[in-house]
């Protein structure tokens, strides 16, 4: 077998939410390796260098500790792509891959451009061999077309190409890079192929024991990233769809998800029914497995997954709908009160958040809406907001939606500091996101600044319903019948 190499000089194409948090964590682990992340986006890099570690572009907890310890020490920000490709013995590729959304595959296939771009830049860059590693997640055999993209210059470099997908969570990113269930390293049988792997293997073992670290071939990899995702958000999506059933039948979906979770075969984790998932991850990659099952002619298959996402949309569509029948039918020129944007707690990331798609519904019966959110920026609430307006997805229930303008969109939407300001006089409160510190509140004060009758919309579970009606409030919650 052809020797390991011993790797020193890393560098990572991507500075977002995982080149960042992965790179500092192998960077202070691995004191011995240099480590260099770079990114096209100028403002993400001064963000990562700024000496005040609140600006750090990202909100994870336990990271800005990370990137203290390692940053100048081992770990470095750059917009210097060429440099930090040329120097790399090993480059790991993080750009990101949306949802294509346009020309072919429109909507459904990952758009690969950022990826071809890293491709053509280190085949354009290098002078001496190099391992690549995928660490964004891909569309199964992706690997073969940076092989080909990477082997056309004819300069003699030999490139081992890699597939090491991440499976961290936002929001416990530092907790799942320290101690990951595993960490996956997919490779060519070749012997240089192996011995490349054994080099990321040798990476990973500074921190993970040597059974949590499971190689594969580069196809498997590859696959094991979407199906992993899948895997978790049907598990969302059914425990979301048995709520609707304990809505209509007296059960509570709460105990349900207790009582099955308790099955070890089931296992309870990943079945918490709330207003539905959302994060830059889930949809996209199902959206793209549905693309690839297509692809290759197996339509039932694609039926099978695509409906994981139908069920989110749903859940989405009926938090909303129940909150305008509730509120006598029309939400037109009442204040709502929304306690999160984030898609999940810990994170100031609110891609695809539940939230967005709430509110783009009341906007449509002219609801005027009042966001608190501990970690998400004005700014970020309003982009997301017009975003949807140009890239709303064709669901048979936004099919009819009107486009609102940014000035609509900006007179009717208010953005606060204060929880309590946001609910002041409000007709109905919202839960969007499962904040801790929303079970804080003084529900008794809150209550009574709210217009009568007063309505909270719990589409996370995580305030008691009795308590809430006791002080006056009208609750609903998410798949608990009368
Ligand atoms: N966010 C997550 O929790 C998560 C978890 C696991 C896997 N993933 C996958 O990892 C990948 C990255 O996700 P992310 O959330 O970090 O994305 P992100 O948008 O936060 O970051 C990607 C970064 O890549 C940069 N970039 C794009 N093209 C570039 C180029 N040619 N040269 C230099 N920089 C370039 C962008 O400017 C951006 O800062 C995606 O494939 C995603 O599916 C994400
Ligand atoms: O029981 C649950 C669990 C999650 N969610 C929601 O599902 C979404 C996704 O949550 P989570 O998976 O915790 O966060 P992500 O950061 O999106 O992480 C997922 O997507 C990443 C990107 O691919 C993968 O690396 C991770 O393993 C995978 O968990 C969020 O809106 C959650 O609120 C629920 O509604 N109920």
């Amino acid at each position: 077998m052809a020797k390991a190499r011993t790797i020193t000089n890393i560098c990572c194409i991507g500075a977002g939410y995982v080149g960042g948090p992965t790179m500092a964590v192998i960077a202070q682990k691995c004191p011995h390796i240099k480590v260099t992340v770079v990114d096209i986006n100028a403002q993400r890099i001064a963000d990562w260098n700024d000496v005040d570690l609140n600006k750090l572009p990202i909100y994870e907890p336990g990271l800005a500790d990370v990137v203290a310890e390692a940053r100048g020490r081992n770990l470095f920000f750059s917009t210097d792509v060429d440099q930090a490709i040329d120097e790399a013995e090993m480059i790991f590729i993080s750009v990101n891959t949306p949802t294509k959304t346009y020309g072919v595959g429109k909507g459904m296939a990952a758009d690969l451009k950022y990826i071809e771009l890293c491709a053509r830049q280190i085949a354009r860059v290098s002078k001496d061999d190099k391992i690549i590693v995928e660490k964004s997640t891909l569309p199964v055999r992706t690997a073969e077309a940076l092989r080909t993209i990477l082997t056309s210059t004819g300069n003699g470099v030999n490139f081992e190409i890699l597939s090491s997908p991440e499976f961290l969570a936002e929001g416990t990113a530092i907790q799942d890079l320290m101690n990951p269930d595993r960490f996956l390293i997919g490779g060519e049988q070749t012997e240089s192929g192996e011995a490349a792997v054994q080099s990321l293997v040798d990476i990973y073992a500074n921190w993970v024991p040597r059974e949590n670290i499971v190689t594969t071939r580069v196809w498997s990899s590859e696959l094991s990233k979407l199906t992993a995702n899948a895997f978790l958000a049907q598990r969302v999506s059914s425990i979301n769809a048995i709520s609707a059933l304990c809505e209509r039948t007296g059960a509570d979906v709460d105990e349900i998800a207790r009582a099955i979770g308790k099955d070890s075969r089931i296992g309870a984790k990943f079945i918490k029914s709330s207003v539905g998932f959302g994060g830059s991850c889930f949809q996209k990659d199902i959206l793209n497995l549905v693309y690839l099952c297509q692809h290759f002619n197996l339509p039932e298959v694609a039926a099978y997954w695509e409906q994981v996402i139908k069920m989110n949309d749903y859940q989405k569509h009926r938090f909303a709908k129940k909150m305008i029948d509730s509120l006598f039918n029309t939400v037109s020129g009442k204040k709502i009160a929304f306690l999160g944007w984030a898609f999940k707690k810990d994170t100031n990331d609110t891609r695809e958040s539940a939230a967005i798609y709430v509110a783009d519904e009341l906007l449509q019966d002219r609801a005027e809406i009042h966001v608190y959110d501990p970690k998400v920026t004005e700014e970020q609430i309003f982009a997301d907001l017009e975003y949807l307006q140009e890239h709303r997805p064709n669901s048979c229930h936004s099919s009819e939606f009107e486009k609102l303008s940014s000035d609509e969109i900006r007179s009717l939407v208010t953005v606060h500091n204060d929880p309590y300001e946001a609910m002041k006089s409000a007709h109905a409160t919202a839960i969007l996101t499962e904040w801790d510190e929303f079970k804080t509140y003084d529900w008794k004060r809150v209550y009574n600044k709210m217009l009568k009758p007063a309505f909270v919309f719990d589409g996370r579970n995580i305030v008691s319903k009795t308590d809430l009606e006791q002080i006056g409030f009208r609750v609903y919650n998410i798949g608990k019948g009368e």
